[in-house]
C-alpha cells in the first residue's frame, strides 16, 4: 500500500479495494460474432481464474437469449458455454448478462442451474423499470445481482441516479454506470458515480463498465473507483465491442502502481491476455476511425460490426453511418435502423 497516493473513498471489502469482472467471454462475443467454442471458454476461464480474476462473465454478446437473426446466431448455445465455464472455474464466480425482452426469466434460472452465480440485468439508462422482476427472481434463487444502466453518456447524472434508485429498490446489489459508447471522459464518469452514490448511499454498490473508443477506459475506470465505484469491468486484451473494453491486464497494472488491491496477478493476467485470449480473438480490437467515431458520436459499441456490414452492403461510408446513428440516439435493440440510415445515405448520394 506504500504507493497509494489517493486512498479510495470506498472499498469492495476487507481484502479487495475493487472487484474486477472480466467480460471478454460476453462483450468479446460481439467482436467474435458470437462464435465462441467450449474449448475457448475452458482455456480462457482457466487462465483468468488462475490469474485471480474474481468474476468472469459468459453469454451471447447481447445477453441470454441474444442468439437470433437480429443480433447474430451463436455457434455454440450460450448455456453450454456457461456450463463449461462454471465447471472449469475453481475460484471465480461466473456471471451472466440479460436484457429483459431479449432474454426471459427462464433463461436466468437455467443459467443459475448451469452454475452462474451473478445475474447482471441490463437496460437502456432511462428504462430501469423493466428490470424490476428480474432482480427479485435472481435474489430469490440465491444469485448476486448487478444492474447495467447502458448508454450512460446519454443522460445527465441526476437521471442516472433516479434510475439507479429503481434498480436498487427492486433488489439490485450493484448499479453499473455503463459507458456503452465509450463516450464518457473522466469527470463525466465520476460525476455520474457521485450522483448515484448520493442517491443510494450504502444500500448497494456502484460499478463501471468502460469501452476504449476514445482511449481513456483505464483512466475512466480509475476515476469511477476514486468516486466510489467498487466493481469494475474489463476484458483481457480489450476483447469487446467497438475498440474493446478496459484492458484488464493494464487496469491491474495501473491499480498495482496506485496501491489499489484487485487480487489479480499482473503477470498472470498479461500472460492470459497474450497467450490465451488473443488466440481466441478473430483480430485485435482496433482503436481505428470507426471505433473513434463511435466514442466521439456516442454510438453503442456493439453496433460496430452491424454498421460495417450495412456500410458494405449498401456501399455507403461507415463513419457517416455511425455519425447518424449517434444523431438519432439509437439504443441497443435498434440495430435494424442502421439499414434505414444506410438507405437514407444512398438516396442522398443518388440525388446529389
Ligand atoms: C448488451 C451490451 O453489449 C451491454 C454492454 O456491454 C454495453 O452496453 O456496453
Ligand atoms: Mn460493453
Amino acid at each position: 500500500m506504500s504507493n497509494q497516493q489517493i486512498p479510495p473513498t470506498k472499498t469492495y471489502g476487507p481484502d479487495l479495494d475493487l472487484r474486477i469482472t472480466d467480460t471478454s467471454l460476453r462483450d468479446g462475443s460481439h467482436h467474435k460474432r458470437h462464435r465462441f467454442t467450449t474449448a475457448e471458454v475452458r482455456d480462457v476461464v482457466t487462465a483468468l481464474d488462475g490469474a485471480g480474476v474474481p468474476v468472469i462473465e459468459v453469454a451471447h454478446g447481447d445477453g441470454l437469449g441474444g442468439s437470433s437473426f437480429n443480433y447474430g446466431f451463436s455457434t455454440t448455445p450460450e448455456q453450454e458455454l456457461i456450463t463449461t465455464a462454471a465447471e472449469t472455474a475453481r475460484d471465480a464466480k461466473i456471471a451472466v448478462l440479460m436484457l429483459p425482452g431479449v432474454g426471459v426469466t427462464d433463461d436466468i434460472l437455467i443459467a443459475r442451474d448451469n452454475g452462474a452465480g451473478v445475474c447482471r440485468i441490463a437496460t437502456h439508462c432511462t428504462e430501469a423499470d423493466v428490470s424490476a422482476q428480474h432482480f427479485g427472481l435472481a435474489r430469490e434463487h440465491g444469485m448476486e445481482t448487478v444492474g447495467f444502466l447502458m448508454m450512460a453518456h446519454s443522460q445527465p447524472p441526476e437521471v442516472l441516479a433516479a434510475q439507479a434508485r429503481i434498480m436498487v429498490d427492486a433488489g439490485c446489489q450493484c448499479v453499473y454506470v455503463v459507458d456503452s459508447a465509450g463516450a464518457l471522459v473522466l469527470e463525466q464518469v465520476s460525476q455520474r458515480v457521485e450522483a448515484i452514490e448520493a442517491e443510494i448511499g450504502s444500500q448497494a454498490q456502484i460499478g463501471f463498465h468502460g469501452h476504449e473508443n476514445l482511449g481513456v477506459a483505464v483512466a475512466n475506470s480509475i476515476a469511477a473507483f476514486r468516486a466510489g465505484a467498487v466493481q469494475i469491468d474489463g476484458s483481457a486484451r480489450r476483447f469487446g465491442a467497438g475498440a474493446g473494453n478496459t484492458p484488464v491486464e493494464a487496469l491491474v497494472g495501473v491499480c498495482d502502481k496506485l496501491g489499489y488491491r484487485t487480487g489479480v496477478d499482473f503477470f498472470a493476467a498479461a500472460d492470459a491476455a497474450e497467450d490465451v485470449v488473443r488466440p481466441a480473438m478473430p483480430e485485435e480490437c482496433l482503436l481505428d476511425r470507426s471505433a473513434l467515431t463511435m466514442g466521439y458520436a456516442g454510438v453503442y459499441s456493439s453496433f460496430l460490426k452491424h454498421a460495417a456490414q450495412q456500410a458494405q452492403r449498401y456501399d455507403v461510408p461507415e463513419a457517416q453511418l455511425l455519425v447518424r446513428a449517434g444523431q438519432r440516439k439509437l439504443v441497443g435493440g435498434q440495430e435494424d435502423q442502421l439499414i434505414d440510415i444506410a438507405l437514407e445515405l444512398r438516396a442522398e448520394r443518388s440525388q446529389a
